[in-house]
């Protein structure tokens, strides 16, 4: 049987997953790997660390078939890694997503008008989230870093872009146009990188990928006793929108790990966000750009890890749905959990997390419920600001559905809160592994053993449809609690 490599190099833990020739799961291995946190706010990866993760991965599933098509990569966004081009060793640790290091940097770009360049350009906003200022930074910090660059001697890659760079042996220098949009550094409307963001960066131009559609030709591997040709390519979230099979404008997914990301397509159109969200790439096949907005929410899956570890209050993540049910239900606490700050649309570094409403009745149930409700309610946030920028979306093709994916996704509890809270329903579908499989498809598709777009699309099946049962009186109320809450956190 035929099978397809993904490889999903996310931020806690690396996969690899097989699928076979029905674009069915057959093995998965997973690897977690350190978490590097020098400062408060700063968050680094070993680079070693993660191709160590990959490595095994990619070994142990290898391993179960001697018949494997192609490998797709699907990979943690952002994360920016500079490595030295003769030896390939990078000249720092990566610098994750999560990292707001740069945010003075980002205060200084505003105050000089340059975010509304930036927003034109990439869609983005000036935000330490982003790679380009992580780039500037490494130049700037690792001595005579800037010098090499200049000379040539250094390149600059997202996760993606470093891992096809050692699979092919650095033959080849590349990245996918989701990652590239990513960046700061890459003109989404024009499909080129930004010259004019480059300069203001201090990033020499000569450091960056070339950058292809999400099914091409990337090089290929020996790496596993086989030659693998990477024909698929995408950034997580964008992965799991083409996992989900999000292709029609106004189809929107959303993905609850350890944050929430929200993806929105808007077709052809590049939307520029006038509620503070993302434009980006949902995908580019065979030439042809297909846009997004994008709201993406820091803390998700988080809150009920932070239950577990922080509070103690749960033993796992699945004992949150039962505690939540015993909550007393004339206790209405609102937590925000803005431990990193606040992401889209408010997009405050310095808020810091809260709750809202306590008496002497608010307990563990009490607690548990507020957190599976803050991811609800966030969502609520991100859907709002996108009706506002794109009223498409409020009789888009889905009509409003809602599908979600990621390991939060799993909550029933949490799943019908969401439903209520947005009033609309929620789809959630029969395989939850739409980020490996979107590149898995991205891959297969392009080595002609998975069908084509239309195709795939029909292959998507529903597990459970969440429909709103809360009245309008109980919704409305709830979230103006929320929308007070958080006008009392922001910063
Ligand atoms: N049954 C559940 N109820 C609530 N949260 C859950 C449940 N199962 C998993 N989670 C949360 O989902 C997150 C893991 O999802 P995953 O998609 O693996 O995230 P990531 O890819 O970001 O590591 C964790 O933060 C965990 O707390
Ligand atoms: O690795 P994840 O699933 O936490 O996703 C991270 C996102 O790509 C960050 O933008």
């Amino acid at each position: 049987m035929t099978h397809i490599l993904a490889i999903d190099q996310g931020t806690t833990s690396t996969r690899a997953i097989l699928f076979d020739d029905e674009m069915a799961v057959a093995h998965v291995a997973q690897q977690e790997f350190r978490q590097i946190y020098p400062q408060s706010g700063w968050v680094e990866h070993d680079v070693e660390d993660i191709w160590d993760s990959v490595v095994a991965v990619c070994r142990d599933v290898v391993a179960k078939s001697s018949d494997i098509a192609a490998i797709g990569i699907t990979n943690q966004r952002e994360t920016t890694i500079v490595w030295d081009r003769e030896t390939c060793k990078p000249i720092h640790n990566a610098i994750v997503w999560q990292d707001r290091r740069t945010s003075d940097f980002c205060e200084e770009l505003k105050a000089e008008g340059f975010e509304v360049e930036i927003t034109h350009r990439t869609g983005l906003l000036a935000d330490p989230y982003f790679s380009g200022t992580k780039v500037r930074y490494i130049l700037q910090t690792v001595e005579g870093a800037q010098d090499l660059a200049d000379a040539g001697k250094l390149v600059f890659g997202t996760v993606d872009s470093f891992l096809i760079w050692r699979l092919t042996g650095g033959k080849r220098h590349v990245t996918d146009a989701t990652n590239a949009a990513r960046t700061m550094l890459y003109n989404i409307r024009e499909g080129c990188w930004d010259a004019t963001i480059c300069k203001r960066l201090g990033i020499p131009m000569s450091m960056l990928p070339e950058v292809l559609d999400c099914a091409a030709d990337f090089g290929s591997t020996d790496m596993f006793g086989l030659t693998l040709p990477i024909l698929g390519v995408a950034g997580d979230q964008q992965a799991a929108t083409i996992g989900q099979a999000c292709f029609e404008p106004g189809m929107l997914k959303s993905t609850y790990g350890t944050g929430c990301f929200a993806l929105l397509n808007t077709g052809g159109d590049l939307v520029e966000s006038q509620n503070r969200l993302l434009g980006t790439i949902a995908y580019q096949l065979d030439g042809k750009t297909t846009y997004a907005l994008e709201g993406s929410i820091f803390i998700a899956g988080a809150v009920v890890q932070w239950l577990r570890d922080g509070l103690g209050i749960i033993a796992k993540a699945q004992d949150t749905h039962p505690l939540a049910e015993k909550a007393d239900p004339s206790v209405e606490l609102y937590l925000v959990p803005a431990f990193t700050g606040l992401g889209a649309p408010y997009w405050d570094a310095e808020a810091r997390g809260a709750i809202y409403g306590l008496t002497r009745n608010a307990g563990p149930a009490e607690f548990a419920r507020a957190a599976l409700e803050s991811v609800g309610f966030q969502t609520r946030d991100l859907l709002e600001a996108m009706h506002a920028d794109w009223p498409a979306s409020n009789d888009g093709g889905a009509e409003g559905i809602l599908r979600v994916d990621g390991g939060m996704s799993a909550s029933d509890w949490a799943m019908q809160f969401l439903a209520d809270i947005i009033g609309a329903p929620v789809d959630r579908p029969k395989v939850l592994e739409t980020t490996a499989l979107g590149a898995a498809w991205l891959a297969g598709m392009r080595a002609g053993i998975y069908p084509a777009q239309d195709e795939f699309a029909a292959t998507w099946a529903l597990e459970r449809q969440f429909t709103p049962a809360m009245s309008e009186v109980d919704k409305d109320r709830r979230y103006a609690g929320w929308k007070d809450a958080i006008r009392r956190t922001k910063s």
